[in-house]
């Protein structure tokens, strides 16, 4: 593949506004695209597919490069690609075989994965053997999948309908809305998107609105909805009918939920900002379904989020592992006795996971509830996302 001079500056300045200025990756990117209209679609995917991997890669080719000028981390980038850097100026001082050599110098796991020391050590101790083969998957590009909207269309349907745009998809096993992209693509701008026929949802997360078993007519209230991936599931499951409360205590993201709510001709989701503790209170035992769809470190999506390796720590994890604790033992008042709640993230640390429900399960509020069932889904395993869904049910 060539290499054209304006893309490959847009490559260079997206990483130096990431790691120089520690912006977000994905914000960085979309901003980067934003700016420079005229760049055609293989521009696009070319910019945002090399800054994602360089993130991805960072301390790989940082320890691979013979320095740390930009242009010679996206040069040896480039080569561990596989391609042929041109003689630019900008690349003068790149020996593609020194390149070679330091690369095949290291054997350290931690650094031929690209990962903090502490997070390989993390995971080596609390994922045992699985570790090896779960950070490789974590390494990889994600797929796309998409969730089929039923209450507009079903799975086959909008297969045939991509498949008419030239769109080809496939079905796993085992998801039943769920559609993977064979070609990795800018869904967005699809009109079947802006029909509000499908949702981009990994088939990971498409697990959880399913575990919540929540019927047509129930009330259900998503405590940690965010912009609502899992609320709009959850309708979908409910047939439009009954009741969602979507809350999270930021109340832009809630906006978020209404205009997607709107796209997925969804009226039965209200939003509620939590302002504090009152707000929970009041709405203790009125739920027949309860999701707990928890903030947390983000180690099961690292193939989407490759940042996330750079921007936690252990005190981060530690923190969020406090705000997960207090969530469970605040909010599971809000179900019914009988009813059914689900704790779930995209993390795959039992620190993070089956021990919060264990450690809750031990405490007094935990005493009124009992385990149904848990699902820990792992990257290599299920070729998708790392996620946790822990059922529970309110004695
Ligand atoms: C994993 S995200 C939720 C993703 C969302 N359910 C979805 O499917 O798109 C966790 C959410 O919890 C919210 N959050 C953080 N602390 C919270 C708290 N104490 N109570 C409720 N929500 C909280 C965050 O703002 C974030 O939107």
């Amino acid at each position: 593949m060539r290499l054209h001079s304006n893309t490959v500056y847009g490559v260079v300045n997206a990483i130096d506004e990431i790691f120089n200025n520690q912006q977000y990756a994905d914000k960085v990117i979309e901003r980067t695209l934003k700016s420079n209209p005229k760049w055609g679609s293989r521009d696009r995917g070319f910019i945002a597919e090399s800054a994602y991997e360089m993130v991805r890669w960072w301390r790989l080719i940082n320890e691979v490069s013979p320095t740390d000028d930009l242009f010679h981390l996206f040069a040896t980038y480039w080569l561990m690609q596989g391609n042929e850097v041109p003689p630019w100026r900008e690349f003068e001082g790149i020996d593609v075989d020194k390149v070679k050599q330091r690369y095949e110098a290291i054997s350290s796991r931690a650094v031929l994965q690209s990962i903090p020391d502490w997070m390989d050590e993390m995971g080596s101790e609390l994922l045992g053997d699985k570790w090896d083969d779960e950070i490789n998957a974590l390494n990889e590009q994600a797929q796309v999948v998409i969730r089929a909207n039923s209450l507009k269309i079903t799975r086959e349907d909008l297969a045939n309908r991509l498949k008419e745009e030239n769109i080809e998809t496939f079905a796993p096993k085992g998801y039943r809305d769920a559609l993977v992209l064979a070609k990795r693509q800018n869904i967005f701008r699809n009109p079947a998107f802006k029909e509000g026929l499908f949702e981009v949802q990994d088939a990971s997360s498409q697990l959880v609105a399913d575990a919540l078993d929540a019927q047509p007519g129930m009330r259900v209230i998503d405590a940690c909805a965010g912009a609502g991936g899992k609320s709009l599931h959850l309708a979908a499951l409910m047939q439009n009918k009954g009741k969602i409360l979507s809350m999270d205590v930021e109340e832009w993201k809630l906006k978020n939920t209404k205009l997607r709510a709107r796209r997925n001709g969804i009226s039965i989701i209200e939003t509620k900002t939590i302002e504090g503790s009152k707000t929970i209170k009041r709405l203790a035992n009125s739920a027949d379904r309860l999701l707990l769809d928890v903030p947390c470190s983000g180690m099961g999506v690292l193939r989407r989020n490759p940042d996330t390796k750079w921007k936690l720590s252990p005190e981060s994890i530690s923190n969020v592992r406090l705000i997960q604790q207090d969530i469970l033992q605040g909010y599971s008042s809000m179900v019914k006795s009988g009813g059914v709640m689900i704790y779930a993230t995209c993390s795959i640390l039992p620190t993070e996971n089956q021990m919060q429900v264990e450690q809750f399960l031990q405490s007094d509020k935990g005493q009124n509830f009992k385990l149904l069932e848990d699902q820990k889904v792992l990257a290599h395993e299920s070729g998708f996302d790392g996620f946790y869904i822990a059922k529970l049910q309110r004695k």
